[in-house]
């Protein structure tokens, strides 16, 4: 461990540092209780479980249903670090799951537990227990373009009591980056498959770093130590050690830890079949080992000892040689949570020492937050920034040499008014085809990191929802004024540049609205992809343009009304044709109003609907993401 900025009063006291202190309570005297140290004494909780049961129903009549978790207990006791082992499919990341209220009963899956903080009684699915979780899952999810110094401190920012102060949340961050080894790379984007950034082993304690920050009372991570190298996780086990020693209760899954580390755990629980095989200090393992006929060999890790025999045995011999525990501990009833009880409120240590609820920060704080994340992720993301804004330039390019004067010519020639037309309304598809798919190709790599910030109690959906709204808005107003401004020059229109571009503009962010929603509603991001063209081909059926309103059948043509393009084509045309001089051109443009059944008293109606259309699926996309989270925690 690195040497700690003297920042404590009670280090510049003289008094000695935290880390000194073997016991829990002699830390609480001399611990300080600073908001700008990440391991400041919290109010401590004990987890306790009994009855864990976790069934997969059959999807067949004939199978049998199959027994995932069978009567699993155990406790995470304040201040202490607790491993879950065991081979691979023992139900590991099952109980982490279903105790961190991520696993819920669905239609094929029935879950039951008892879980009790302290001496109350929880469900750990609710809102108000999962904000006292850490949970730092086996994927990382940081956002690609973001720094781990960023990542922690808007972790800190959104979560940490409103009150903290800049200064504060500075200090906690480098103070965070320093306990996690992480100044070296504490500056460089996290980056993903395709760009290139931290390491793996980097972006794993980074995503620790990000819950830790918090100061939280439970901490719960699923294999934290895989990717690392020995060295590393390590230095992980111990940095979550003095999170526990400052009162947290620690609790990870890891497959085999290092001889050290499983020395160092202060509980293990060992798991095999979905049943529990030993709960206690890794010092007893030889003893319950020994006392099965199974003596760990000498110089043998015995966490490797245990884990060859869970795996060389059957579920039944295990059973036959009393390896399975059960709960002995005869626990007292356990307490309702009074109506009106603060306790599952997240907490922490004033100065004075009393235990003070967390001010959660204001949405506009939220919304400042998330916003500014997305400009500098934006702007650092200069590929796709200039693949966005140089594709858009291209093809207005493109289609302003193909359709150059078009606006300027004879409209008493039909064959130059069906061009005029045409043009315009090839630019329409354009912008609603380019906004909708680039926000469709951007979801994937979103998603994951919103479903993480928000089931960790990150912001409010509305907070999210607005800020993505506001940054789609300002890009895309920025990419259809390079467009219109090309093809209204180029082609020569005549309605005023301001009205174009507000039809353009309002389609564009119908386009990008649909996308949302439709990326939103959709829990693989391939088929939300793959399903793109049910939403947009249609809209060219019932736009008028390739065939008229009065051509489908009847029974269909109530369609034509939910499209956002049919609204743009019909105001581009109003607002275009309007004025013919003429009478051949005059007629011909009767003859177009005709066929697309455009009525020039229904400009306003037009205008509505098409804001209606982009406002709709906004709305619809925050209940969507809502939904999407609520499975994505319980899966
Ligand atoms: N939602 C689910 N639907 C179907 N099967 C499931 C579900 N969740 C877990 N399982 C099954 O339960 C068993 C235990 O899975 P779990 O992921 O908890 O194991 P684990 O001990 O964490 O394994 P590993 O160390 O490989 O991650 C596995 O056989 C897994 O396929």
């Amino acid at each position: 461990m690195q040497a700690d900025k003297p920042m404590e009063p009670t280090v510049e006291q003289g008094q000695p540092n935290h880390r000194d202190f073997g016991n829990l309570k002699e830390f609480k005297v001399q611990h300080s209780t600073l908001r700008d140290d990440p391991f400041a004494i919290r109010p401590g909780k004990t987890l306790l479980w009994t009855g864990v049961s976790m069934t997969l129903q059959p999807s067949k009549k004939k199978e049998e249903p199959r027994a995932l978790l069978k009567n699993v207990w155990g406790e995470v006791p304040a201040g202490k670090v607790t491993a879950i082992l065991g081979p691979s499919g023992a139900g590991k990341t099952s109980l982490l799951n279903i105790l961190a209220g991520r696993t819920i009963s669905s239609s094929n899956l029935t879950v039951t537990h008892n879980v009790r903080v302290d001496t109350f009684q929880v469900d750990p699915a609710r809102q108000s227990m999962r904000r006292q979780i850490a949970f730092v899952a086996q994927e990382d999810s940081l956002p690609a373009a973001t720094t781990p110094r960023e990542a922690i401190r808007f972790s800190a920012r959104l979560r940490l009591s409103k009150d903290t102060t800049d200064e504060e949340l500075e200090t906690l961050t480098n103070r965070m980056l320093q306990e996690l080894g992480l100044e070296a790379a504490a500056d460089t984007i996290v980056g993903n498959a395709l760009i290139k950034g931290i390491s793996g082993g980097e972006r794993k304690r980074a995503s620790v770093g990000v819950e830790l920050v918090t100061r939280p009372a439970l901490v719960f991570l699923d294999e934290p130590t895989s990717g690392l190298d020995s060295f590393a996780a390590v230095k992980l086990v111990n940095l979550l050690k003095k999170v526990a020693s400052a009162g947290s209760s620690v609790l990870f899954t890891v497959h085999q830890p290092a001889s050290e580390t499983f020395a160092s755990l202060d509980q293990v629980i060992f798991m095999a079949h979905g049943q529990v095989v030993y709960q206690g200090s890794p010092e007893k393992v030889p003893e319950y080992m020994e006392d099965r006929n199974k003596s760990v060999p000498e110089h043998a890790n015995p966490a490797d000892w245990m884990l060859m025999v869970t795996q060389t045995m059957s579920e039944d011999e295990l059973a036959k040689d009393n390896f399975f525990s059960v709960d002995e501990r005869n626990l007292p009833e356990a307490e309702p949570m009074p109506k009106g009880q603060s306790m599952m409120a997240k907490t922490m240590h004033s100065e004075s020492g009393a235990i003070v609820e967390v001010q959660k920060i204001s949405i506009f704080v939220q919304i400042y937050e998330l916003l500014y994340r997305d400009i500098v992720n934006t702007g650092r993301d200069t590929t796709a920034l200039l693949t966005r804004f140089g594709a858009s330039i291209f093809l207005g390019l493109v289609i302003g040499v193909v359709y150059q004067g078009v606006g300027a010519t004879d409209l008493s020639d039909a064959i130059d008014l069906q061009s005029h037309f045409g043009g315009m309304t090839m630019v329409l598809i354009q912008a609603m085809f380019g906004t909708g798919i680039s926000i469709l190709l951007e979801f994937p790599t979103e998603r994951p990191v919103f479903l993480r910030e928000y089931t960790t109690d990150h912001y409010h959906i509305g907070a999210y929802i607005f800020a993505k709204f506001v940054m789609e808005a300002v890009l895309t107003f920025l990419k259809v004024m390079c467009e219109a401004l090309i093809l209204y020059y180029l082609m020569e229109l005549q309605m005023p540049f301001l009205t174009y571009f507000g039809i353009l503009y309002m389609l564009a962010m119908a386009s990008a609205a649909i996308a949302v929603l439709f990326g939103s509603a959709m829990d693989d991001q391939k088929v939300a992809q793959e399903s793109l063209p049910i939403l947009y081909v249609p809209q060219f059926l019932f736009s008028g343009f390739f065939i008229s309103i009065t051509l489908i059948p009847p029974y269909l043509r109530w369609a034509q009304y939910l499209c956002s393009l049919t609204y743009a084509i019909r105001l581009s045309v109003v607002n275009e044709f309007d004025n013919c001089v003429g009478p051949d051109a005059q007629q011909n443009c009767n003859d177009l109003f005709e066929e697309l059944q455009v009525d020039r008293s229904d400009v306003w109606w037009y205008w509505l609907m098409i804001t209606v259309i982009f406002l709709i699926p906004r709305i619809g996309a925050m209940f969507a993401l809502k939904q999407s989270a609520k499975r994505f925690y319980s899966n």
